[in-house]
């Protein structure tokens, strides 16, 4: 059973009205990053590849945003965001972006995790995105599962900071 967006809040924070939705809560658009430099999945670990942060551009004098070009970026999310015992979490892409010809990958969010996440964001025709805005949506279903997360990733981009 997939969880409501006030149990959802209660997970993540910091959390505003807007961001509630039914089933989640939309995720906003802390930072964005272009990979330089290969990673690494072998059968004995992984690395993830260095990567630079892209700058947000002053639009007109009223706004600033980040402006993506065609390509793949990796964004972070503003929430840290932690996923209960006996749940799994699924994020989504805000349709807006899909509409857009924008599209956002993701992963399987562990129960037992904890932090601030990233997600693969595929740019097809150039956007414009502020920080902050809602780019995604989080939801968690009750789900069994053996062990808690405990990998790499527990913590990111918190303890960090
Ligand atoms: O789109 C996603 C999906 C998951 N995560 C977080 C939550 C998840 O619990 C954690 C680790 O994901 P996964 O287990 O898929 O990573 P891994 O590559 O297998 O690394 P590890 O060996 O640390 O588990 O990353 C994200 O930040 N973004």
């Amino acid at each position: 059973m997939f969880r409501s967006g006030q149990f959802v809040r209660e997970q993540c924070s910091p959390v505003s009205d807007e961001q509630r939705q039914p089933n989640g809560i939309d995720l906003t658009l802390d930072r964005v990053f272009e990979q330089i430099d290969a990673g690494r999945i072998g059968c004995d670990g992984k690395e993830v590849g260095d990567r630079r942060a892209c700058e947000v551009e002053e639009l007109d004098e009223t706004h600033s945003a980040y402006y993506l070009d065609p390509g793949g970026y990796i964004v972070r999310y503003n929430e840290t965001i932690r996923i209960p015992e006996g749940h799994v979490g699924f994020v989504y892409p805000r349709s807006t972006l899909m509409r857009n010809s924008c599209m956002l990958n993701t992963a399987v969010w562990d129960a037992g995790y904890e932090g601030k996440g990233e997600g693969l964001l595929q740019i097809h025709h150039d956007i414009e995105l502020e920080r902050g805005a809602r780019i995604a949506q989080l939801v968690l279903a009750q789900a069994n599962h053996d062990d808690s997360y405990d990998g790499t990733y527990q913590r990111e981009n918190i303890d960090s900071e």
